[in-house]
């Protein structure tokens, strides 16, 4: 890893600890009571609290800014709904003091998400968990997430993936270091991104019966997610 190389991967680390879902909102999640309306309210709370954190970390990616205006809106836009799930399933795998876990997951699964979804989220959860990256790699996989050039309406993909070639030649090479004995380890990875685009066609249809059955959103939820 090169000098030019560590510095890039500080800038993003910093700033996705910088970047992290708000305390009250976590703390919520253990306080307030149980009921699938009030599940469903905690959980629109952290998905808005997720998708600011998400604004402001892709901000700090070394690059970002200097996209063409549209196509960082595109690929927010893209993105969001697989680095919500990325950063979801490393909140809900880090050790949070006992049984916080175990509540967090049982307001998601009560929270008016039908179980033919929470089946393949938890799977996925569980996957993530296995993996047991470490924190480098989780910032970088989701800066990779952000930087996909194939995401709908970018115009200049040219430029994303030459954004994204460096950050997957970085995570490469910190994932020999960091894994020496699995030398799979990148490609297996890079194969969790593809389970995340099965999850993000999970989550249209989760919007869609949660729209059906009147449940509000925030306005930045429905903007980022043209609901
Ligand atoms: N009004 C909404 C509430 C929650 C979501 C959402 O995507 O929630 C995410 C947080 C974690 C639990 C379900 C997914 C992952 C979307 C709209």
């Amino acid at each position: 890893i090169t000098k030019k190389q560590q510095a890039l991967v500080k800038v993003i680390v910093d700033a996705y600890d910088r970047h992290q879902i708000p305390q009250d909102v976590a703390k919520k999640l253990l306080q307030d009571q149980y009921s699938a309306e009030e599940n469903f309210l905690l959980l629109t709370e952290m998905a808005t609290s997720q998708v600011q954190v998400l604004v402001e970390f892709t901000k700090n990616i070394p690059g970002f800014l200097s996209l063409d205006r549209e196509d960082q809106i595109a690929l927010l836009k893209g993105s969001a709904v697989e680095a919500m799930f990325l950063r979801s399933a490393q909140v809900l795998n880090k050790k949070m003091p006992s049984g916080h876990t175990e509540v967090l997951e049982e307001r998601i699964r009560k929270s008016g998400i039908s179980e033919e979804f929470i089946t393949p989220m938890f799977n996925f959860y569980k996957s993530i968990g296995e993996l047991h990256m470490v924190h480098e790699e989780q910032a970088l996989l989701t800066t990779i997430t952000i930087l996909t050039p194939d995401r709908p309406y970018v115009k200049d993909q040219l430029a994303v993936e030459r954004l994204q070639e460096t950050i997957l030649d970085v995570l490469r090479k910190m994932c020999l270091l960091h894994h020496p004995q699995d030398p799979q380890y990148f490609a297996r990875l890079l194969g969790r991104l593809t389970e995340l685009r099965t999850l993000s066609h999970y989550h249209a249809e989760m919007l869609t019966s949660w729209r059906v059955n009147d449940h509000k959103f925030t306005p930045l939820l429905c903007e980022i997610w043209d609901v």
